[in-house]
């Protein structure tokens, strides 16, 4: 006998003074893509849970990641120092900007199959599995927007789709640390959807659209999901990239590990509103391709509104 069991699909986590929507992706799938419109209107960021992606796949890729956080550091500098894939310490990106962190960025396009050691496969199958979720996301969004089902999600399915993992590590910062010093500074993320996994330890906040800033409570068995800057310029604005920051990790003794997959179009691919999305609205943005977001994304400082530079005025 089957029994039809009641699911709720969303529930309201109090953060502080706000509320972040938490959507469970095993629900009705009408209901979750409307859930998930309202929320990237009104946040830009949600966290989904029964999201699919196997324990075994989190886990072996957050073991992997603490041992290799856990190296000496000549042995993490042999990967190849951050330009801007490799391993990074404190400093963040080229332009000068720095953090309370260490980091490794890797491209997904690049985990060669020669490559069979345990942590390439550990790479291979977490972000194999993440893109997946990123696409169910995408594709639950399209479906709420009324626009082509693969409308956003075929960019990230592409072969080339220019998406990233980005394993960060915050260690405890016990000396001089005074409230208010920052782990990872304020930005937005550039691509098109950002998912994010990090373990019990908290750090991360979201500014919403009164400029607060709001923690969210860390939840491993939860992704959290951010509009990126593409998304924003894809909806015409309808969907605005969160600004986020990292502070310091005050734990006496755990640190804190993100896991981040940044869902990415090919480099040449052309960003532009879709028909449906602007009814009697004029763009705001003007056609442009990945490659030149990205060039312009790179040339800037990390809390830069980089989107600005393609409005049409
Ligand atoms: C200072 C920078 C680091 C960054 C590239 C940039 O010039 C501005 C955007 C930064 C960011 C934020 C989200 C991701 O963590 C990231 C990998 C990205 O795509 O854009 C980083 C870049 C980086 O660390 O290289
Ligand atoms: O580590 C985190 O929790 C967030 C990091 C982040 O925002 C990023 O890597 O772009
Ligand atoms: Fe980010």
């Amino acid at each position: 006998m089957v029994v039809a069991t009641q699911v709720n699909p969303i529930r309201m986590e109090k953060n502080r003074e706000v509320e972040i929507p938490v959507i469970d992706l095993s629900a009705n799938r009408s209901k979750v893509a409307k859930l998930i419109v309202k929320a990237c209107e009104e946040y830009g960021f949600f966290l989904v849970i029964n999201h699919g992606v196997a324990h075994h796949i989190i886990n072996e890729m957050e073991d992997e990641s603490f041992e290799f956080f856990d190296k000496p550091l000549p042995e993490k500098e042999r990967v190849g120092s951050a330009n801007p894939f490799g391993y990074g310490s404190k400093n963040i990106g080229l332009s000068g900007d720095t953090g309370e962190l260490e980091y490794l960025l890797l491209q997904t396009n690049q985990n060669s199959v020669a490559n069979t050691s345990k942590f390439s496969c550990a790479v291979s199958s977490y972000v194999e599995s993440v893109r997946e979720l990123a696409c169910e996301i995408l594709e639950l969004i399209a479906k709420g927007l009324g626009v082509p089902h693969s409308f956003f999600s075929h960019l990230v399915r592409h072969f080339d789709s220019d998406s990233l993992l980005r394993l960060n590590h915050y260690p405890p910062v016990t000396h001089c640390f005074h409230r208010g010093t920052i782990g990872f500074g304020e930005h937005s993320d550039p691509q098109i959807l950002t998912l994010l996994r990090s373990n019990g330890v908290p750090g991360l906040q979201i500014s919403l659209r009164n400029g607060l800033w709001y923690p969210v409570s860390p939840d491993p068995h939860a992704f959290c999901v951010n509009i990126g800057d593409i998304l924003q310029a894809m909806t015409n604005e309808r969907f605005v990239s969160v600004r986020h920051r990292v502070m310091a990790n005050s734990s006496p003794n755990r640190s804190r590990l993100s896991m981040v997959f940044f869902g990415a179009p090919p480099p040449e691919a052309i960003i532009t509103c879709p028909p449906q999305l602007l009814e009697r609205n004029k763009p705001l943005y003007r056609a442009f391709t990945w490659a030149e977001y990205k060039l312009h994304t790179y040339a800037h400082r990390l809390g830069e509104t980089r989107l600005d530079h393609f409005k049409i005025t």
